[in-house]
């Protein structure tokens, strides 16, 4: 009996997930069905008339297998009377009208089939492309922040995974809900019949149930506990082949690297994954054993009866298909059951990811939103502000104080990693300081509402991105509104001298460019700078702030930017990050950022007569040019 032992072991044991966390047990799987009624939700909004009709038909088909066995029942009983009596004429007459009855019910049955397929994959395909967009549209909602976080991309990564999967749950949910109806309808004939059937049914078929969602919470732990994994999976595969990467991948020789990280991961994957699903066939095989053995006791037991004359033929055939039937949609209730229970389990992670609130919002209704400064009267001042990312241990900024006034041209000069660009983020509001606030016109920042402070704000980041998109629109991009508006992106591309790259493109503005599509052409780091400055020009800011916007250009290029910039944004405010002296001291001011604080500020003359840390770092890169 060791074999019992092991199975009851073998199902009840509490085994530490992949993850580490211990299994879920019976009642946390049930409860993940609480996710059901919302998602069920989601489906009738997808589409309300999909919905009902996919329900109806179900309801038809539900009806149909009772009434098929009963004609079936009906026709056997009069044939066997018809055998036994004299032939007379008519007497074919009621047999052809049953026989016309099952022909028509089957021929309605494959028709309410085929329209239950074609609903549910219609309602399914909506419903993964109304999810996709609401992802989307929820993760553009969330913080920066929240992006930068390794616990929510492995969020989004099941989200997203999911989309598709959660239409094979929505069949799951319906057509189980179609079995149960049909069980009812079958359970009538078979209680009236003896109802200890039914009771053998379901000992038959429990184990098996049981098996069935014992391992399928262990698949759904073992890929839930390597999510981060099979990001890494996904990430190795993407960057062992792809244009961005080939370059580099090429010259440092890397795909041998790459292919021993993937080979090493995918392998330990299958390797648990194998041993998961061995022993889930081998325990499949020895339940549906079991179920077996119960369906044909149950039949030799209908037999016996008919042999005694206690049911005729008909009813015979009627009972014991019945109880097949059932015990096959019993057998499929339970195991959908199961993987509707799995299927609410990812359904979690799934809600999870809605559930996500960013936190750098519009104040909320009980205070008033402070409208915009048309235009900003006294600028924005930084006040003991102090910042540290998310998992950093360091400070990125601290006891940072200064002003940006208005109308004021600021550059920003420190070391790698002295924390300009994050003040930027902080003044765009990407973040919100950990400590002591920013002001604008004497109010907090936070008073204000983000979305119209970012449209005060035009932003160019040094890592600024490469859209794959054409020309024109990505000079748009700064503005996208204005996407149809040719003269004004043509103006944009002049300001930004992105104008010479465009017209030597072949199809100038409509051109696309970067690799990734047909036809694309790619730029030099240069020629996309210029293209992402026109960004910049798009806007109508009254702040600007580039963060290295130059670096890529050569000198003379660098030099009419400026120039242009300076004309083009005057009595706007702005902001330039610059390791480039010579762009540096065009600026009214130069704030010099040094571990997170702020050392000095005034204008270049004023700074090199000081004989300060600018003074110290302007002298050593003048040097490099004698
Ligand atoms: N997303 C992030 N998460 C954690 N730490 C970060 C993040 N971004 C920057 N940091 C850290 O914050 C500090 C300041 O970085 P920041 O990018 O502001 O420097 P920077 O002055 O703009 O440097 P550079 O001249 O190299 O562009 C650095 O120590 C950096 O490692």
């Amino acid at each position: 009996m060791s074999w019992i032992t092991s199975l009851l072991t073998s199902i009840s044991a509490k085994k530490p997930r992949p993850d580490g966390k211990p299994a879920l047990t019976v009642r946390e799987r049930f409860s993940a069905l609480k996710n059901l009624p919302e998602f069920l939700r989601l489906i009738w909004q997808t589409s309300p008339a999909l919905t009902v009709g996919n329900v109806g038909l179900r309801l038809l088909r539900a009806a149909l297998p009772v009434a098929m066995l009963y004609v079936g029942q009906l026709i056997l009983d009069s044939v066997l009377a018809l055998s036994r009596a004299e032939y007379r004429p008519g007497l074919l007459m009621p047999v052809s009208g049953y026989v016309a009855l099952e022909f028509g019910l089957a021929i309605l049955s494959d028709a309410l089939g085929r329209g239950v397929a074609l609903l549910d994959s219609l309602l399914g395909d909506l419903f993964a492309n109304q999810t996709s967009v609401r992802l989307m549209q929820h993760a553009a909602e969330l913080d920066l922040d929240q992006f930068e976080d390794s616990a929510f991309y492995d969020k989004l990564e099941r989200a997203r995974r999911q989309t598709l999967s959660r239409t094979v749950l929505m069949a799951q949910v319906l057509s189980q809900a179609q079995d149960a109806i049909t069980m009812a309808f079958l359970a009538v004939g078979l209680v009236a019949f003896n109802p200890w059937l039914l009771l053998l049914l379901l000992v038959a078929v429990i184990p098996a149930f049981l098996g069935e969602s014992h391992f399928n919470e262990r698949s759904y732990s073992l890929v839930h506990g390597w999510t981060p994994e099979r990001r890494e999976l996904d990430y190795l595969r993407q960057t062992g082949a792809s244009d961005e990467t080939a370059k580099e991948v090429k010259i440092f020789g890397l795909s041998q690297f790459l292919i021993d990280r993937f080979k090493l991961l995918s392998d330990e994957f299958y390797q648990q994954n194998k041993a998961l699903v061995i022993k889930r066939a081998s325990w499949g095989t020895f339940f549906a054993a079991v179920g077996a053995a119960g369906y044909y006791a149950a039949y030799v037991y209908i037999i016996m009866q008919a042999v005694y004359g206690r049911v005729s033929i008909g009813q015979l055939t009627f009972l014991a298909g019945s109880f097949g039937r059932m015990r096959g949609l019993l057998e499929g209730i339970l195991s959908r059951f199961s993987s509707v229970a799995e299927g609410a389990l990812y359904l979690q992670d799934f809600f999870d990811f809605f559930h996500l609130k960013p936190r750098i919002i519009r104040p909320d209704a009980t205070q008033a939103v402070r409208p915009f400064p048309q235009p900003i009267q006294e600028g924005f001042v930084f006040e003991n502000v102090g910042f540290k990312y998310r998992n950093a241990e360091k400070w990125a900024l601290r006891n940072l104080s200064f002003q940006l006034r208005a109308g004021e041209k600021l550059a920003l000069v420190g070391e790698n990693g002295a924390g300009k660009t994050t003040l930027v983020k902080l003044l765009s509001r990407l973040y919100d300081p950990t400590e002591g606030r920013i002001l604008l016109d004497g109010y907090d920042l936070r008073e204000y509402d983000p979305a119209e402070l970012r449209q005060e704000i035009g932003v160019i980041f040094q890592d600024f991105v490469r859209f794959q998109l054409p020309a024109g629109q990505n000079l748009a991009v700064g503005r996208i509104e204005e996407k149809e508006n040719q003269p004004r992106i043509e103006q944009a591309a002049a300001q930004s001298l992105a104008d010479s790259v465009i017209a030597k493109l072949p199809q100038g503005y409509d051109q696309m460019i970067g690799r990734r599509f047909n036809g694309g052409v790619d730029l030099s780091g240069g020629e996309w700078q210029k293209i992402a400055l026109g960004r910049a020009y798009m806007r109508d800011a009254q702040l600007l702030i580039l963060d290295e916007p130059t670096a890529a250009l050569d000198a003379r290029a660098e030099y009419e930017v400026f120039q242009r910039f300076n004309e083009l944004t005057k009595g706007k405010t702005a902001v330039l990050i610059s390791h480039r002296f010579s762009t540096v001291r065009m600026a009214d001011r130069i704030l010099v950022v040094e571990h997170g604080k702020a050392v000095e500020i005034g204008s270049h003359e004023e700074l090199l007569a000081r004989g300060g840390r600018y003074a110290e770092l302007f002298q050593l890169q003048a040097a490099g040019y004698r």
